[in-house]
């Protein structure tokens, strides 16, 4: 099997301007979007540009923003904070915790103690959820509860080889395999939460591989998104197509002889 990475254009219809960073968004099953900005849930219109704050959180830290999030398929929206950085990967330590937003609205905090609050998935049967704190270096499982949203028995299935660089975003495959985008390391990588061994490793032009999702025609393509921000400008010169997203597709080979 091989696969090839190319760079694809985002096209997006119309923009909504927000006065904090958008750190992740998700569909709203009422129509339009939530989303993380700043420290608030928010409830996008994307047709009248609004958005309208559902709760926020960590209000004694100032200097706090959300980051990754994702909604677990009971419709919980989870999402950690962390400190804003001073530099990739340089700020505060410990700032950060994890919340979910009910379909109710009300939030509740799991932990704190969060360095930067990455990556999150689900396994396919719901039992287990996945969880990235980019500074520990580790994809850590626990056992989830999907009719309560508790989380339970915090463990961890792979740490990082060293030229893997900072684990950042997260998705779970058909397979129940984890893909994990290596900030700093070029690439996604792809874990067998069972027996903390890593299956494949699939290396893209930029180093600041920030996240990764399945799309396209039965899913069978992934995208895989990097950041610009913190590369100096010979660095670019290098990689040009930092900041840009990247479209991963398999080709089957098969071999008769
Ligand atoms: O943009 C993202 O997806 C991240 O989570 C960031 O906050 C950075 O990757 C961080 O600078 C290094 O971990
Ligand atoms: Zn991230």
């Amino acid at each position: 099997m091989t696969m090839s990475a190319i760079k694809i254009e985002c096209v997006l219809p119309g923009n909504c301007r927000l006065d904090a960073p958008v750190s992740s968004v998700a569909l709203r099953q009422s129509g339009g979007y939530v989303a993380t900005i700043g420290t608030k849930f928010c409830a996008l219109n994307w047709e009248d540009q609004s958005a309208i704050v559902l709760a926020t959180v960590d209000k004694d830290k100032k200097n706090n923003r959300f980051n990754d999030g994702k909604v677990d398929p009971a419709g919980r929206y989870f999402a950690g904070t962390m400190a804003e950085e001073t530099a990739p990967a340089v700020l505060e330590r410990h700032q950060g915790s994890l919340y979910s937003l009910f379909p109710d609205h009300h939030v509740e905090k799991y932990f704190d103690q969060v360095d930067i609050s990455n990556g999150l998935d689900w396994s396919l049967d719901h039992k287990i959820f996945y969880y990235i704190d980019s500074l520990s270096y580790s994809v850590d499982a626990f056992d989830y509860d999907l009719q309560t949203g508790k989380i339970s028995n915090r463990r961890s299935v792979y740490k990082l080889e060293k030229e893997e660089q900072i684990p950042d975003g997260m998705c779970i495959d058909a397979e129940g395999k984890l893909w994990v985008a290596c900030y700093n390391g070029g690439r996604v990588i792809r874990l067998d939460p069972q027996t903390g061994k890593r299956l494949q490793t699939v290396k893209l032009p930029v180093d600041k591989t920030t996240s990764c999702c399945f799309g396209g025609k039965d899913y069978s393509e992934m995208y895989v998104t990097c950041a610009r921000d913190g590369i100096d400008p010979e660095g670019l010169l290098r990689q040009p197509e930092a900041g840009g997203i990247f479209k991963v597709i398999w080709q089957f080979l098969f071999l008769y002889g």
